[in-house]
Protein backbone atom coordinates (compact mmCIF):
# COMPACT_ATOMS: atom_id res chain seq x y z
CA UNK A 1 0.00 0.00 0.00
CA UNK A 2 1.27 3.45 -0.92
CA UNK A 3 0.88 6.74 0.51
CA UNK A 4 -2.16 8.52 -0.31
CA UNK A 5 -2.42 11.44 -2.79
CA UNK A 6 -4.22 14.41 -1.44
CA UNK A 7 -4.49 16.16 -4.59
CA UNK A 8 -7.21 18.12 -3.11
CA UNK A 9 -4.14 20.05 -0.59
CA UNK A 10 -1.63 19.69 -3.15
CA UNK A 11 -3.60 21.73 -5.96
CA UNK A 12 -4.77 24.13 -3.29
CA UNK A 13 -8.68 22.62 -3.88
CA UNK A 14 -9.09 22.16 -0.21
CA UNK A 15 -12.73 23.35 1.20
CA UNK A 16 -13.20 24.02 4.87
CA UNK A 17 -16.36 21.40 6.38
CA UNK A 18 -16.76 23.18 10.04
CA UNK A 19 -12.71 23.84 10.86
CA UNK A 20 -11.45 20.79 8.47
CA UNK A 21 -9.72 21.07 5.69
CA UNK A 22 -11.63 17.89 3.81
CA UNK A 23 -10.64 15.36 0.63
CA UNK A 24 -13.34 14.29 -1.86
CA UNK A 25 -12.87 11.75 -4.52
CA UNK A 26 -16.10 11.71 -6.54
CA UNK A 27 -16.84 7.97 -8.15
CA UNK A 28 -18.89 8.01 -11.12
CA UNK A 29 -19.72 5.45 -13.65
CA UNK A 30 -23.00 4.12 -15.33
CA UNK A 31 -25.12 2.17 -13.35
CA UNK A 32 -23.55 -1.37 -12.07
CA UNK A 33 -20.11 -0.55 -12.92
CA UNK A 34 -19.18 -1.24 -9.22
CA UNK A 35 -18.49 1.76 -8.03
CA UNK A 36 -19.86 0.50 -4.20
CA UNK A 37 -17.74 -2.61 -4.51
CA UNK A 38 -14.36 -0.74 -5.27
CA UNK A 39 -15.36 1.88 -2.20
CA UNK A 40 -15.62 -0.96 0.23
CA UNK A 41 -11.96 -1.89 -0.72
CA UNK A 42 -10.72 1.93 -1.22
CA UNK A 43 -12.03 2.74 2.31
CA UNK A 44 -10.20 -0.43 3.87
CA UNK A 45 -6.89 0.37 2.07
CA UNK A 46 -6.98 4.10 2.08
CA UNK A 47 -9.08 5.46 5.15
CA UNK A 48 -11.92 7.39 3.37
CA UNK A 49 -15.50 7.26 4.38
CA UNK A 50 -17.83 6.21 1.79
CA UNK A 51 -21.05 8.28 0.69
CA UNK A 52 -23.21 6.40 -1.50
CA UNK A 53 -26.02 9.17 -2.83
CA UNK A 54 -28.05 6.43 -3.73
CA UNK A 55 -28.02 4.58 -0.93
CA UNK A 56 -28.56 8.17 1.45
CA UNK A 57 -31.25 8.16 -0.78
CA UNK A 58 -32.36 5.29 -0.18
CA UNK A 59 -32.20 5.53 3.82
CA UNK A 60 -33.82 8.97 3.71
CA UNK A 61 -37.06 7.09 2.11
CA UNK A 62 -37.33 4.68 4.74
CA UNK A 63 -36.68 7.18 7.65
CA UNK A 64 -40.15 8.08 6.99
CA UNK A 65 -39.15 12.16 5.51
CA UNK A 66 -41.81 14.11 4.38
CA UNK A 67 -39.38 13.75 1.05
CA UNK A 68 -39.86 9.27 0.80
CA UNK A 69 -43.04 9.34 -1.57
CA UNK A 70 -40.92 11.84 -3.74
CA UNK A 71 -37.49 10.09 -3.69
CA UNK A 72 -39.19 5.87 -3.86
CA UNK A 73 -40.85 7.42 -7.19
CA UNK A 74 -37.95 8.90 -8.93
CA UNK A 75 -35.90 5.80 -7.46
CA UNK A 76 -38.55 3.83 -9.28
CA UNK A 77 -38.53 5.80 -12.28
CA UNK A 78 -34.54 6.03 -12.43
CA UNK A 79 -35.00 9.84 -12.46
CA UNK A 80 -32.43 12.14 -10.39
CA UNK A 81 -33.73 13.69 -7.25
CA UNK A 82 -33.46 17.28 -6.99
CA UNK A 83 -30.23 18.54 -5.42
CA UNK A 84 -31.79 20.57 -3.06
CA UNK A 85 -32.44 17.01 -1.29
CA UNK A 86 -29.06 15.02 -2.31
CA UNK A 87 -26.83 17.81 -1.05
CA UNK A 88 -27.98 18.37 2.45
CA UNK A 89 -28.22 14.79 2.68
CA UNK A 90 -24.40 14.33 1.75
CA UNK A 91 -23.46 17.37 3.90
CA UNK A 92 -24.71 15.75 6.90
CA UNK A 93 -23.30 12.83 6.45
CA UNK A 94 -19.69 14.51 5.72
CA UNK A 95 -20.47 16.45 9.27
CA UNK A 96 -21.28 13.22 11.05
CA UNK A 97 -18.99 11.36 9.89
CA UNK A 98 -15.58 12.52 11.84
CA UNK A 99 -13.12 12.16 8.87
CA UNK A 100 -11.93 14.22 6.13
CA UNK A 101 -11.61 12.04 3.29
CA UNK A 102 -14.36 11.28 1.67
CA UNK A 103 -15.43 9.19 -1.52
CA UNK A 104 -18.89 10.86 -2.85
CA UNK A 105 -19.75 7.83 -4.79
CA UNK A 106 -23.39 8.38 -7.60
CA UNK A 107 -22.52 11.86 -6.98
CA UNK A 108 -22.96 14.67 -8.99
CA UNK A 109 -25.36 12.95 -11.55
CA UNK A 110 -25.99 15.74 -13.57
CA UNK A 111 -24.92 19.37 -14.32
CA UNK A 112 -27.61 20.81 -11.34
CA UNK A 113 -26.05 18.33 -8.71
CA UNK A 114 -22.46 19.42 -9.54
CA UNK A 115 -23.47 23.00 -9.66
CA UNK A 116 -26.02 22.88 -6.33
CA UNK A 117 -22.70 21.11 -4.18
CA UNK A 118 -20.04 23.52 -5.43
CA UNK A 119 -22.42 26.08 -4.51
CA UNK A 120 -23.50 25.29 -0.93
CA UNK A 121 -20.36 23.72 0.14
CA UNK A 122 -17.42 25.29 -1.51
CA UNK A 123 -16.00 22.08 -2.18
CA UNK A 124 -13.96 21.15 -5.45
CA UNK A 125 -13.36 17.07 -6.06
CA UNK A 126 -9.68 16.08 -6.20
CA UNK A 127 -10.56 14.05 -8.75
CA UNK A 128 -12.94 11.91 -10.12
CA UNK A 129 -12.76 8.26 -10.39
CA UNK A 130 -14.19 6.98 -13.52
CA UNK A 131 -15.31 3.59 -13.76
CA UNK A 132 -16.10 2.93 -17.56
CA UNK A 133 -17.44 -0.48 -18.46
CA UNK A 134 -20.17 -1.35 -21.78
CA UNK A 135 -24.01 -1.24 -20.66
CA UNK A 136 -24.23 -5.56 -21.73
CA UNK A 137 -21.47 -6.28 -18.58
CA UNK A 138 -23.90 -3.45 -16.48
CA UNK A 139 -27.08 -4.87 -17.56
CA UNK A 140 -25.72 -8.33 -16.36
CA UNK A 141 -24.33 -7.25 -12.93
CA UNK A 142 -27.57 -5.63 -12.47
CA UNK A 143 -29.50 -8.49 -13.02
CA UNK A 144 -27.70 -10.54 -10.80
CA UNK A 145 -27.24 -8.58 -7.90
CA UNK A 146 -30.35 -9.83 -5.92
CA UNK A 147 -30.28 -7.03 -3.13
CA UNK A 148 -33.93 -6.44 -3.14
CA UNK A 149 -33.63 -3.34 -5.06
CA UNK A 150 -36.68 -1.75 -6.60
CA UNK A 151 -34.74 -0.09 -9.87
CA UNK A 152 -32.89 -3.39 -10.22
CA UNK A 153 -35.61 -4.78 -13.21
CA UNK A 154 -35.13 -4.62 -17.11
CA UNK A 155 -37.53 -1.41 -17.51
CA UNK A 156 -35.95 0.65 -14.36
CA UNK A 157 -32.42 -0.33 -16.04
CA UNK A 158 -32.92 1.06 -19.30
CA UNK A 159 -33.98 4.13 -17.89
CA UNK A 160 -31.10 4.41 -15.49
CA UNK A 161 -28.93 4.00 -18.73
CA UNK A 162 -30.71 6.74 -20.64
CA UNK A 163 -30.42 9.11 -17.40
CA UNK A 164 -26.71 8.15 -17.64
CA UNK A 165 -25.77 8.99 -20.64
CA UNK A 166 -28.10 12.35 -21.15
CA UNK A 167 -27.01 13.62 -17.70
CA UNK A 168 -24.12 12.07 -15.81
CA UNK A 169 -21.98 11.65 -18.98
CA UNK A 170 -21.67 15.59 -19.68
CA UNK A 171 -20.27 15.92 -16.32
CA UNK A 172 -18.01 13.48 -16.35
CA UNK A 173 -16.86 14.94 -19.70
CA UNK A 174 -16.84 18.75 -17.76
CA UNK A 175 -14.20 17.21 -15.24
CA UNK A 176 -12.36 15.71 -18.05
CA UNK A 177 -11.78 18.89 -19.89
CA UNK A 178 -10.39 19.86 -16.31
CA UNK A 179 -7.95 17.23 -16.16
CA UNK A 180 -9.26 15.97 -13.66
CA UNK A 181 -11.01 11.97 -14.35
CA UNK A 182 -9.12 9.21 -13.83
CA UNK A 183 -10.15 6.72 -16.45
CA UNK A 184 -10.57 3.11 -14.82
CA UNK A 185 -11.73 0.27 -17.02
CA UNK A 186 -14.32 -1.68 -14.86
CA UNK A 187 -15.40 -4.87 -17.09
CA UNK A 188 -12.66 -6.66 -15.35
CA UNK A 189 -12.73 -8.86 -12.58
CA UNK A 190 -12.95 -7.08 -9.13
CA UNK A 191 -9.56 -7.59 -8.26
CA UNK A 192 -8.36 -6.44 -11.57
CA UNK A 193 -10.36 -3.20 -11.29
CA UNK A 194 -9.12 -2.39 -7.76
CA UNK A 195 -5.10 -3.24 -8.80
CA UNK A 196 -5.88 -0.13 -11.00
CA UNK A 197 -7.87 1.50 -8.07
CA UNK A 198 -4.99 1.40 -6.04
CA UNK A 199 -2.50 2.81 -8.96
CA UNK A 200 -4.75 6.11 -8.74
CA UNK A 201 -4.50 6.45 -5.24
CA UNK A 202 -1.26 5.85 -4.83
CA UNK A 203 0.62 7.58 -7.77
CA UNK A 204 1.64 11.24 -7.21
CA UNK A 205 -0.65 13.75 -8.91
CA UNK A 206 1.38 15.19 -11.30
CA UNK A 207 2.07 11.14 -12.59
CA UNK A 208 -1.24 10.63 -13.35
CA UNK A 209 -2.26 9.57 -16.62
CA UNK A 210 -5.70 9.24 -17.62
N1 LIG B 1 -15.65 -6.15 -11.63
C1 LIG B 1 -16.78 -6.84 -11.42
N2 LIG B 1 -17.00 -8.00 -12.09
C2 LIG B 1 -18.16 -8.70 -11.90
N3 LIG B 1 -19.14 -8.32 -11.06
C3 LIG B 1 -18.97 -7.17 -10.39
C4 LIG B 1 -17.80 -6.37 -10.52
N4 LIG B 1 -17.91 -5.30 -9.73
C5 LIG B 1 -19.10 -5.40 -9.12
N5 LIG B 1 -19.74 -6.51 -9.49
C6 LIG B 1 -21.08 -6.96 -9.09
O1 LIG B 1 -21.99 -6.19 -9.89
C7 LIG B 1 -23.10 -5.75 -9.10
C8 LIG B 1 -23.14 -4.23 -9.11
O2 LIG B 1 -21.98 -3.74 -8.42
P1 LIG B 1 -22.07 -2.42 -7.54
O3 LIG B 1 -23.26 -2.50 -6.64
O4 LIG B 1 -20.75 -2.22 -6.92
O5 LIG B 1 -22.31 -1.35 -8.69
P2 LIG B 1 -22.69 0.20 -8.61
O6 LIG B 1 -21.89 0.89 -9.64
O7 LIG B 1 -22.57 0.68 -7.20
O8 LIG B 1 -24.20 0.14 -9.06
P3 LIG B 1 -25.38 1.20 -8.78
O9 LIG B 1 -25.06 2.41 -9.58
O10 LIG B 1 -26.60 0.50 -9.27
O11 LIG B 1 -25.40 1.45 -7.30
C9 LIG B 1 -22.90 -6.37 -7.71
O12 LIG B 1 -23.63 -7.58 -7.65
C10 LIG B 1 -21.41 -6.65 -7.65
O13 LIG B 1 -21.10 -7.75 -6.80
N1 LIG C 1 -27.03 11.87 -7.08
C1 LIG C 1 -28.03 10.95 -7.11
C2 LIG C 1 -27.78 9.59 -6.89
C3 LIG C 1 -28.82 8.72 -6.96
N2 LIG C 1 -30.07 9.16 -7.22
C4 LIG C 1 -31.23 8.22 -7.30
O1 LIG C 1 -30.95 6.99 -6.68
C5 LIG C 1 -30.96 5.93 -7.65
C6 LIG C 1 -29.99 4.87 -7.30
O2 LIG C 1 -28.68 5.39 -7.25
P1 LIG C 1 -27.40 4.41 -7.17
O3 LIG C 1 -26.20 5.28 -7.25
O4 LIG C 1 -27.51 3.69 -5.87
O5 LIG C 1 -27.54 3.50 -8.34
C7 LIG C 1 -30.72 6.64 -8.98
O6 LIG C 1 -31.18 5.92 -10.11
C8 LIG C 1 -31.55 7.91 -8.77
O7 LIG C 1 -32.92 7.66 -8.90
C9 LIG C 1 -30.30 10.50 -7.41
O8 LIG C 1 -31.43 10.92 -7.64
N3 LIG C 1 -29.27 11.38 -7.35
MG1 LIG D 1 -23.97 1.59 -5.90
Amino acid sequence: MGTVVDATNKEGNGAVLGDKNVTVVFVLGGPGSGKGTQCANIVKHFGYTHLSAGDLLRAEQKSGSENGTMIQNMIKEGKIVPSEVTVKLLQRAMAESGNDKFLIDGFPRNEENRAAFELVTGIQPAFILFFDCPEEEMERRLLGRNQGREDDNIETIRKRFKVFLESSLPVIEYYNSKGKVRKIDAAKPVEEVFEAVKAVFTTPDDKVTV
